[in-house]
This record gives C-alpha cells, sequence and structure tokens, in this order.
C-alpha cells in the first residue's frame, strides 16, 4: 500500500498533459479509493499505464455525421487557440496522472473502477461525448450523441443521463477553472426530449465564483440550435486542500 501510494506521488509529479496545460489548476486527487467502496471481487484490471491508454473522446466509426461537424468546428476554434479539447478515459484517476505514468505488474491495483460515462466497451452503446474547454471565457461545450443503452421513454434519453452529461460537462468546466470539486447542488429543467441517436450541444459556463463555490448554467440544444432541449444550473464546490 505504502510502495503503491510512493508510486502515485511520483507519478503525480511526472504529468505530461497536465502540466502542458498552464490554464488547469491542480487536479490531483490526494486520495486512493477507499478499500470499502471497491468491488469484493477482482475485476479486470485497467490502470493508467501508457500503452493501455485510451482516449475516448477522439471521432470514432459511431459517431454520426452532426456530431462530426461539430467536432471539426471546435477543432477548428482549438487550433486558433481559443478552445482546448479535453480528453476523455475510461477511469477517472487516468485524467490525473496522465499518460507518463508508467506502472510495473508489481504496482498494478487488484481492482479498479470506470468512469461512469465511459462503462460500456462497444463504441456508440451509450455515452459518446467530446468536451473542449475555453479558458478566456471560463465555459465548456459538450457534444453528446445519445446511445441506444441510454433510453428512457421509449425512443428518447434517459433524463438520468441527461443529467450526467450536465453534470459531466459543467463539472469539466468548474475543475478546469477551479481545480477539485464536488457537484453540491444540479437544477434541470427538461424543455424537449432529445431523440435517442441524435447529437446535441451541450454549452456551459461559469456564472459567478465565491469562495469555494462555483455556479454554473447549462444549455443544451439539438445540432442546429434550433431546438432548446435542456435548461440548468448547478453549484460546485471546491475540495478543501486536506480532501
Ligand atoms: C481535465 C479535466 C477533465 C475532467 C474530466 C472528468 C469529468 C468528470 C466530471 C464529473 C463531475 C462530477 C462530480 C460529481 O459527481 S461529485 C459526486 C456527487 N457529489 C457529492 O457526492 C457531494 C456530496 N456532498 C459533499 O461532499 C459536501 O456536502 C460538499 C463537498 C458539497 C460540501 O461540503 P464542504 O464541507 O466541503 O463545504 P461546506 O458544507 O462547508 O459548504 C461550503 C459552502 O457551500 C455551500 N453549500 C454546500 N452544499 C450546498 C448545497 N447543496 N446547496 C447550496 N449551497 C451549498 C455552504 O452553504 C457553504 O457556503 P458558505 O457558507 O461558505 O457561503
Amino acid at each position: 500500500m505504502f510502495r503503491c501510494s510512493v508510486r502515485l506521488i511520483k507519478g503525480l509529479t511526472q504529468i505530461t498533459w497536465l502540466r502542458e496545460q498552464p490554464v488547469l489548476p491542480n487536479l490531483l486527487y490526494r486520495r486512493s479509493v477507499p478499500a470499502a467502496y471497491l468491488p469484493s471481487r477482482a475485476l479486470r484490471v485497467t490502470w493508467p499505464c501508457a500503452e493501455e491508454v485510451k482516449d475516448f473522446s477522439l471521432p470514432n466509426p459511431s459517431w454520426s455525421q452532426n456530431m462530426r461537424n461539430l467536432y471539426n468546428k471546435y477543432m477548428e476554434l482549438s487550433q486558433q487557440g481559443s478552445w482546448i479539447r479535453l480528453p476523455s478515459y475510461n477511469v477517472t484517476a487516468t485524467h490525473l496522472i496522465g499518460k507518463a505514468e508508467q506502472c510495473p505488474d508489481s504496482a498494478k491495483p487488484q481492482v479498479t473502477t470506470r468512469l461512469f460515462t465511459r462503462n460500456l466497451d462497444v463504441e456508440g452503446l451509450g455515452f459518446e461525448y467530446v468536451m473542449f474547454y475555453n479558458q478566456a471565457e471560463l465555459r465548456t461545450v459538450g457534444i453528446f450523441q445519445a446511445g441506444p443503452y441510454l433510453e428512457g421513454p421509449i425512443g428518447l434519453t434517459h433524463g438520468g443521463a441527461i443529467a450526467t452529461i450536465v453534470d459531466t460537462t459543467s463539472g469539466a468546466c468548474a475543475i478546469c477553472t477551479l481545480g477539485k470539486v464536488k457537484t453540491a447542488n444540479l437544477n434541470i429543467n427538461y424543455r424537449s426530449p432529445i431523440t435517442l441517436g441524435s447529437t446535441v450541444e451541450v454549452q456551459c459556463r461559469v456564472d459567478k465564483i465565491e469562495g469555494r463555490k462555483i455556479f454554473m448554467s447549462t444549455e443544451i440544444r439539438s445540432a442546429d440550435s434550433q431546438v432548446l432541449h435542456i435548461e440548468a444550473t448547478a453549484l460546485f464546490i471546491q475540495m478543501k486542500m486536506s480532501e
């Protein structure tokens, strides 16, 4: 356990992606997942070793043309410097440790966790999304395609899945702006349903920051911006230094 912690701390000092992002505050989570929260039976190990890490926010064959068009639009804006594409991994810790961490077999944990939004192994069935952050404007944009396993009412996206995307996109904005945060409050107005398979654009912005509190608002619109699906607000609390 002690050796694992030492290795983790060593890895944190070798972060490549985060270190290259001067806009991002210190995102490093100090604690590992308490054993009580882990499944008792060993699962297949996924750990952020360089050769294993896959970035899930890159285009894959399941992406619709609308998804690709929006992705290309924000990639072009990224090249102009105003936006940064946020990489997305299927283990939360990978966002914090980065690809530089090398793990010999002896350092691999016996069990692992999965980021909720990346917990399916087949492309296109669940959450397909990519997020971009604009530091100057304190905004994130999420491009989200709802897969068939996110069904709520027949043919429509489950409200909880939509809440997840709101939480994820506004949470990423809060993290990029303030560092480690937790969601304290989420309010969602569902204005019109999101059809399964469709692509929508999630626009999040920071409304205000008061001490450790960061207030966000979010709008989800259809890919052509014509249909308003969601209006939401969220409050994130910056974690204390000791956490
Ligand atoms: C590179 C980036 C990419 C990242 C990709 C990854 C994407 C993943 C992103 C996914 C993101 C998903 C993220 C997730 O899913 S996080 C998981 C879901 N959230 C939780 O489990 C949080 C559970 N709650 C708590 O842990 C605590 O209650 C927190 C931490 C929230 C506050 O406890 P703490 O002891 O720290 O603070 P405090 O109690 O001194 O309060 C401090 C201030 O806050 C005000 N306050 C507190 N609560 C509320 C409330 N409900 N409404 C209004 N106000 C509230 C409070 O009045 C006070 O205000 P003031 O008196 O100072 O004015």
